[in-house]
């Protein structure tokens, strides 16, 4: 068949179209040349391909369109959660996204397709929360409700939605999006699994309120037929609209039974012209009755000429790339745009650009946050006990004395095995041996006596005791003599008064316990001795004296130095998991969408969770600090509030980092490896588990500039030297840990605005 010359086309399109601006104000959703793909720069996946759709104020617009052609990527952009990779959308007016569009907003009523909904929240809450979202009072929410109860047909208002069945889930998902009486309703598939009487009820609601004009609706199904009551249907395939008509119009022109049949045919002709009427596609083509002039004029645009500006497009699809079937514009059956003055983009005021929480979002959050964690109380418990428990066996397992250690002895000072090594009080004592191993005791060591050397080593080489301790036959004789001798005692005394010690090292801390055992316990003993035969027992100390410690005690314990380091990581750690947990879910379970559609800012959301995750930071915080300082008492010798105050701001650090990672991450799985693969890192190089000095120095630049490194020095100041804000090293602890907050906030409020899409 002979078509039109291209010119001719090109006229008879731009006849009887209205200005751009026009078209954008009267139609609710004008999609312009929207090219959409996934996928890499190398291998892209194009889902939308220079499509073009209109859908009038005032009109149902049915989208149809096979599984993954893309109805979804489609209706994301007009919501504004997706961006198109080219091309424009206008939505009520407005750039979806633009400030003063009221898109994404309470304009818009959106179901996903999934349920996305808060299985805890029964079906009054849920209504709650998007009626407050949408700036409803309880009033109007609570009459909206009793309607959409009876016509939806749902249970019990009071039932929990992970209570109710799929059917009954999506019907409360459709309620959600209803209940602000919005002016665009976008339904993605909102009657799958729903039976056929409450199927045509739903038809009927929404042919209802499309009926003033005041409501459009554009939904997308699966169900093709059930679209007839659709003013308008967009036939989606292959990236573009196949054709957007009445589908009355589209039976007749078709010569079809039914919407299902000119989908058929109008894929079948889109076949034919990619396989170039491959001999398939041309004996299917030549049994469709094809309306004259309407279908194969277009189909034989060239590619060129198809490049007709979009801007042109009401009320017809007309294809800008590769060939296209086209419906010429006829007025007689098509739903003309109802004369509604044009939206004017309300100007926006000075404050409105400081306002950036509203206070109905910011209510509608705070409650559903709290009412999640009322909801969950298990859960609640869970982590802000978790805190408590990790300190609790943070202050038992860790930097304690080891006890009990075995060492191995071989006395030849006594008859081994007839003789038992007794404690021997006296100047003249024959078994001095035994008042040393006596004190060996004290310190908690369990002794095991050997008859030879090479019995009791062999003991130590098979891991039963971690070290031997010979003592020569003579040895009371011998250390008598080498006091009372002094510069002229002999070599065979000095050996005689010597204990031997064979020692397993490869345990560094056991071994220096052992050592630190070995040398007090000899302190102890020949002082004792000293005394015992009137001597002063200065005479036999190591000639160094520590007087009174500036700070600390004699005898430190591991605890007291990791306990900083250790509290602020379990409170930064845990408000990582807890915020990026709790975003991931609300995102993966398409509710964090569904309130960002809603009218939801990135900000709002993230001041939410920051004021209600701030409550359960300070219990955790509380309640760790009384376990570490009121029952563990480990030392705290500085102000209890700063401490409070360094570890919460450290837990809100730990906050921001989660939204750094929920904004970076697509799923729980991805965030678990961020946040695993920070977390040892920043054990091992912020200083907490040893001291920085001990560090490769390029690590300890690596160090300085992380965030748990300051502020750990800094609370360890506090608490070990009681230092206080007048102090550099504890001051600077809030600074890097503020700059830090600084940085993730920065982070994740750039990764909102441009991960989009
Ligand atoms: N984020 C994404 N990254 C890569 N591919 C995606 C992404 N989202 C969707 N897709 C792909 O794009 C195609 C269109 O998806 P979309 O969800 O828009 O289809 P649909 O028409 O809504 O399908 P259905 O009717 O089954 O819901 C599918 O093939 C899907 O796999």
């Amino acid at each position: 068949m002979e078509g039109p010359s291209d010119l001719e086309l090109k006229r008879r399109q731009l006849k009887n179209q209205m200005s751009t601006v026009q078209t954008r104000k009267q139609n609710a959703v004008c999609v312009r040349r929207a090219f959409k793909k996934y996928g890499t720069k190398s291998s892209p996946y194009i889902i939308l391909d220079g499509l073009n759709m209109t859908v009038p104020k005032g009109t149902i617009y049915g989208l149809l369109g096979s599984s993954g052609c893309g109805k979804t990527t489609l209706l994301n952009c007009i919501v504004g959660r997706k961006r198109l990779n080219a091309g424009e959308i206008w939505v009520l007016g407005g750039t979806p996204g633009s400030r003063g569009s009221g898109v994404p907003g309470p304009r818009i009523g959106y179901m996903p397709q999934e349920v996305a909904l808060y299985g805890e929240f029964t079906i009054r809450e849920t209504l709650k929360y998007f009626g407050w979202i949408a700036g409803m009072k309880n009033k109007a929410i609570e009459e909206k409700l009793s309607f959409l109860v009876e016509f939806l047909m749902m249970p019990d208002a009071d039932r929990q939605v992970k209570n109710l069945s799929g059917g009954q889930q999506r019907r409360v998902s459709l309620a959600a999006a209803l209940v602000h009486e919005p002016e665009l309703l976008i339904l993605d598939e909102p009657t799958v699994g729903v039976d056929p009487l409450l199927r045509a009820n739903i038809w009927n609601h929404l042919v209802q309120i499309t009926k003033n004009g005041s409501t459009t609706v554009i939904i997308t199904t699966h169900y093709i037929d059930e679209t007839r009551q659709a003013h308008l249907i967009g036939l989606l395939r292959g990236g573009y609209l196949l054709a957007e008509e009445s589908p009355s119009r589209l039976i007749t022109q078709f010569n079809a039974q039914s919407l299902e049949d000119v989908f058929l045919k109008l894929s079948v002709i889109q076949n034919m012209g990619k396989r170039r009427r491959s001999s398939i596609a041309q004996g299917v083509a030549e049994t469709i009755t094809v309306p004259t002039g309407v279908v194969n004029e277009a189909a034989t645009i060239d590619d060129e000429v198809c490049e007709i500006s979009g801007e042109f497009g009401d009320n017809i699809s007309i294809a800008s790339r590769g060939r296209r079937v086209s419906i010429s514009p006829d007025t007689t059956d098509i739903i003309t745009p109802m004369e509604i003055p044009p939206d004017e983009e309300p100007p926006v005021k000075c404050s409105e650009y400081l306002k950036i929480l509203k206070t109905n979002h910011m209510k509608a959050l705070i409650w559903k946050n709290y009412l999640w964690m009322w909801r969950n109380i298990p859960v609640m418990a869970f982590i802000i006990g978790l805190p408590v428990l990790q300190t609790i066996l943070f202050c038992l397992t860790v930097g304690h004395k080891p006890l009990g250690l075995n060492v191995a002895v071989v006395n030849n000072e006594i008859d081994f095995p007839d003789e038992k090594c007794e404690l021997t009080p006296g100047c003249n004592s024959t078994r001095l041996s035994c008042n040393y191993l006596h004190f060996l005791q004290n310190r908690s060591i369990n002794l095991l006596y050997y008859g030879t050397t090479e019995e009791a080593i062999h003991t130590v080489e098979k891991g039963a005791a971690w070290a031997t301790v010979e003592i020569p036959a003579n040895f009371s004789e011998s250390l008598r003599n080498r006091i009372i001798r002094g510069r002229s005692v002999d070599e065979w005394d000095l050996d005689g008064s010597t204990v031997l010690v064979y020692q397993d090292k490869s345990n560094e801390n056991i071994g220096t316990f052992l050592q630190r055992d070995f040398y007090y316990s000899l302190q102890s003993f020949f002082e004792d001795f000293a005394i015992s035969c009137n001597y002063d027992p200065k005479v036999g100390r190591v000639p160094i004296r520590y007087e009174k410690f500036i700070y600390g005690e004699d005898s430190p314990d591991f605890t007291n130095f990791a306990a900083p380091g250790v509290l602020l990581t379990i409170i930064f750690f845990l408000a990582v998991a807890l915020t990026s947990g709790s975003i991931l879910l609300e995102r993966n379970e398409g509710i964090l969408e569904r309130s960002l559609v809603n009218g939801i800012t990135g900000t709002e959301l993230l001041c939410s969770h920051l004021i209600t995750q701030f409550t359960v930071m300070v219990f955790q915080t509380i309640l760790a600090l009384f376990v570490a300082f009121g029952i563990f008492e480990l030392d705290q010798n500085g102000n209890i509030f700063l401490v409070a105050f360094l570890t919460i701001l450290t837990g809100f650090c730990g906050m921001f980092f989660g939204f750094v990672v929920a904004c970076c991450c697509e799923n729980e799985r991805s965030a678990t490896y961020m946040a695993m693969g920070s977390f040892l890192p920043i054990v091992m190089l912020c200083g907490i588990i040893w001291p920085i000095e001990g560090m490769y120095p390029i690590l300890k630049i690596v160090s300085f500039v992380l965030p748990l490194t300051k502020s750990t020095e800094s609370l360890r100041c506090i608490l070990a030297k009681g230092w206080d804000l007048t102090s550099a090293t504890v001051y600077e602890g809030f600074i890097a840990t503020l700059i830090w907050i600084m940085i993730f906030l920065t982070i994740s409020i750039l990764a909102l605005k441009f991960k989009k899409g």
